[in-house]
């Protein structure tokens, strides 16, 4: 056997491009240290992501042990930077392809494990179009406030509002996408206070009744291409500055999510639960020499 086949195994997927590399490590046997995660995720020298999601089962993680009676496998999500974060709405979906894709789990209704809690996942049945989407219940969207928070690029400013996926992130609407520049910091966002743990920064304009389109800037990863938990932020925030409150009128509301990589369909629910709606592909699986991981 190679080298390169003793490491390892990894698969990569993406959901409306936003990319990860896929673990399996099923008895939690794997170290994976912040600085491991970065070179894997490293676009040149690695395999390339915007994150990494460990596949576990929830037993045999710490984090996950008192959810293994309602979802037996736990998303070990970390950023590109090797960070952790509570939640990634992409990587669910992936991460349920690739359970169905392996056989760790059925089609249909799963559950998965993770840092903000269990999440329903629902695979729809491969179609004559390919495989079907994949609809996440992401829970309910908080808006702790305070009010106040700017986010500045440059020499512009906006209003923003802090929306809770689960993880933390800043929405604000803007007259051109472009108006965000080129995004290789991240935006500044005071006061600080608000996000202790950092933020995802959402820029949205408006495409249409009930349609927005978005870019952002990922806490530990830059800009990507798309972001899940960053969408449901949107559509709350986009529902509430549009003055529709499902819990208020008994009536769910839904939005168009256009992203530099796809588009998610978003609804919030009467209960207050924000469905997501989107595609998942795993297109690669290999292995890592054993001399590189050693480096
Ligand atoms: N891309 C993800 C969000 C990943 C975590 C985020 N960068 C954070 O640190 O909170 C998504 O699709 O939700």
């Amino acid at each position: 056997m190679s080298e390169i086949l003793k490491g390892l195994r990894f698969l990569k997927g993406h959901g409306t491009e936003n990319d990860f590399v896929i673990v399996p490590d099923p008895d939690g046997l794997l170290d994976l240290p912040p600085a491991l995660v970065a070179r894997l995720c490293d676009r040149r020298a690695g395999i390339g992501g915007d994150g990494l999601l460990r596949v576990v089962r929830s037993a045999a993680h710490p984090e996950a042990a008192p959810m293994a009676a309602e979802a037996e496998w736990f998303m070990d999500y970390r950023n590109s930077d090797g960070s952790v974060a509570e939640m990634c709405g992409n990587g669910v979906r992936v991460f349920a392809r690739y359970l169905v894709t392996a056989g760790l789990a059925e089609g249909g209704e799963l559950a998965v494990a993770t840092r903000a809690g269990v999440r329903a996942v629902r695979v729809a049945a491969e179609g004559p179009d390919g495989p079907g989407e994949i609809t996440v219940t992401m829970g309910r969207a908080e808006l702790p406030g305070p009010d106040g928070i700017v986010v500045t690029v440059g020499e512009r400013q906006w209003p923003a509002l802090n929306v809770s996926m689960g993880n933390p992130h800043a929405v604000v609407f803007v007259d051109d996408l472009a108006h965000a520049g080129k995004l290789l910091d991240p935006p500044a966002v005071a006061p600080a206070a608000a996000y202790p743990a950092g933020v995802n920064v959402e820029f949205v304009v408006d495409r249409g009744p009930r349609h927005v389109a978005m870019r952002v800037h990922e806490r530990g990863s830059g800009e990507t291409r798309s972001c899940g938990t960053g969408a449901c932020a949107v559509m709350v925030a986009a529902a509430r500055r549009d003055g529709a409150d499902p819990a208020r009128t008994g009536q769910p509301v839904t939005y168009t999510v256009d992203l530099p990589g796809g588009r998610l369909v978003i609804t919030e629910q009467v209960d207050g639960t924000v469905l997501m709606t989107g595609p998942a592909v795993i297109l690669a699986e290999g292995g890592i020499d054993q001399r590189w991981l050693a480096g």
